[in-house]
Order: structure tokens, then sequence, then C-alpha cells
């Protein structure tokens, strides 16, 4: 099986490296093509991929094609590709805030596409991705197009209607995880850590957390409720941080993410 990106940026190369680790596929049967010549052609070297000379050529030589540009290009790339795209093909889309129907709309309505919504965690085989299939991807088909993102992590079948929320609350939200990680190992420099073993703290502590919710099936509030002890620094600091502010922070970040990936298209 041949597995063509159109776009070699943070999150394709996210999926590429996580299929890599996984020896999903051999690297050679990887192909790329990007707007970035010098980038695209070092990194397939780099990784023993198939580099290939335009976006057609991509589409020609696959058998599923992952369409990871942002979506200001994606009209313009899919009308660039659409000739060379074929029912006997996958078309993968990455793309925040494109639906299925915007796609075969620009595309054909014969086509089998599964739109999807990765995150970066990909890279390590820790991600979560949401996908939709159209009428035209079903059986095995859409069983090889969902396995691309197994072999990277987790994976949830939704309606295009939760992919914004989705996106947010899960591509998005590793950036605002590690903002969350970043706050806590200033607050450590700020009492005198280094910068790096703060970081190194804050992260293990995220990981461990993450990892004992779901190890526990326990609820996250739960969880809050064992590590507060009664009368204990914990709950003090529960209160300031509320005092300040932090839920309703998170969810204005999210209302802003939402509002931002709905108004792409
Ligand atoms: N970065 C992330 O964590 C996530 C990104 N996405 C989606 O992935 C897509 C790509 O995002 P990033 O990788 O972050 O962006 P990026 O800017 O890192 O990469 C975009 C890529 O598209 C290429 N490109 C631009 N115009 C092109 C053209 N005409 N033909 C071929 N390639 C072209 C660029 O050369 C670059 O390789 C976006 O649609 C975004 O919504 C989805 C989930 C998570
Ligand atoms: O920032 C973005 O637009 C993309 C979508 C989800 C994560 N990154």
């Amino acid at each position: 099986m041949k597995i063509g990106f159109i776009g070699v940026g943070a999150m394709a190369q996210a999926i590429i490296q996580g299929l890599l680790k996984a020896e999903f596929v051999p690297a050679q049967d990887i192909l790329v093509h990007s707007a970035h010549q010098d980038h695209y052609e070092k990194y397939a070297a780099q990784y023993g991929l198939t580099p290939k000379e335009s976006n057609t050529a991509v589409v020609d030589g696959s058998d599923l094609v992952v369409l990871a540009v942002v979506p200001a290009v994606v009209t313009d790339v899919v009308a660039e590709i659409r000739g060379a795209l074929s029912a006997k093909k996958t078309l993968i889309s990455i793309v925040s805030g494109v639906s299925l129907d915007r796609l075969e709309e620009l595309t054909d309505y014969n086509l089998p596409i599964l739109r999807s919504l990765p995150n970066i965690n990909s890279e390590f085989g820790q991600g979560m991705t949401a996908v939709a299939a159209n009428e035209n991807l079903t059986g095995d088909r859409k069983a090889q197009a969902i396995s691309l993102y197994q072999a990277t992590g987790s994976v949830l079948e939704l309606k295009e209607s939760q992919f914004s929320v989705f996106s947010a609350i899960s591509g998005s939200a590793v950036a605002y995880v590690d903002f969350f990680i970043d706050s806590l190992s200033r607050a450590g420099v700020k009492y005198g850590f280094t910068k790096e073993m703060a970081t190194q703290i804050a992260a293990q502590t995220t990981l461990g957390s993450a990892h004992s919710l779901m190890a526990s099936k326990k609820s996250p509030a739960e969880m809050i409720d064992k590590v507060s002890s009664p009368g204990g620094d914990t709950i003090a600091g529960i209160l300031a941080m509320e005092e300040a502010g932090f839920l309703p922070s998170v969810i204005k970040g999210i209302d802003a993410t939402i509002a931002k990936s709905t108004g792409n298209h």
C-alpha cells in the first residue's frame, strides 16, 4: 500500500514519523510533495521516503492520499489534483474545518473520502484522531484508511457536527496542555528551579496524572478530591486558581478555537 502526503508540515510529519515507528509501511512507500521543495526533498532523503515532483504525481503513485495542507490553500490544491483522483484511491483529509460535503463538491461525488482530525501526538504512537467517512468509503477500504491512524494512536468515529469541538479539545488542546505544563514550569522557575528541571517535573506529573486517570477510570473531579487533603495545601491552590478564573479561561479558549475553526470554510 502506497501512502501519499500532499503537504509535509508539522502534522504530516507527525503522522509520517508515527507510521515509520509502527513500521506500518516501508519508508519508500510513503510519497511526499509540498510547496517547499528544499524541505520535502531533504526530509524524504533523511527518512528514505519517496519525493514526488508534483501533487498530482503523489496522487498517481498512491492508494491513500493524505491532504495535509492549511485550509487557506485547500480549494486550489484540490482543483490541481482532482483529475488524478479516482474511485480506486482513498482521499484522507486532515484539514480542519473542511467538511466531506465541501470535499465532494471540490472533487467528485464518487470518491471515497475520510475526513480526519489527528493530533501531533501521533508522532509517538499516542495520537487521538477523529474520523468520519463519506458514503463511498465502506468495508475493507474504510478499515484500511482508519488503520493508518490506529497505527499511530487511538481513533474515534464521530459525526462531522462534532469535529470542531473535537478539534478544539484534542487537536489544539495539545498546545493548551503544553501551555499548562509551561505555566507550571515557570512557577517552578519563580521559586528557583532551572527551567529544564521544572519542565521535566511538570511534564512527568502531567503524563502520570493522565495515566492514573485512565487506569483508575475515576473522574478528574474524584482525582482532585483524592489529592486535596482536608485543610491542606492543594485545596488552597485550587481555590486561588478558580478565583483567578481558571475554568472560565479554559472555556473561553475553547470557545475561541471552535469559532475560528467553524469560520474556516
Ligand atoms: N498542526 C496540528 O497539530 C494539526 C493540524 N491539522 C491540520 O493539518 C493541516 C496542516 O497543518 P500544519 O501541518 O500545522 O501546517 P504547516 O504549515 O506546518 O504545513 C502545511 C504544509 O502544506 C504545504 N503546502 C502549502 N501549499 C501547498 C501546495 N499548494 N501544494 C502542496 N503543499 C502545500 C506546505 O509546504 C507545508 O508542508 C491543516 O489543515 C490543519 O488544520 C489538523 C490537526 C492537528
Ligand atoms: O491550529 C490549527 O489550526 C490546527 C487545527 C488543530 C490543531 N492545529
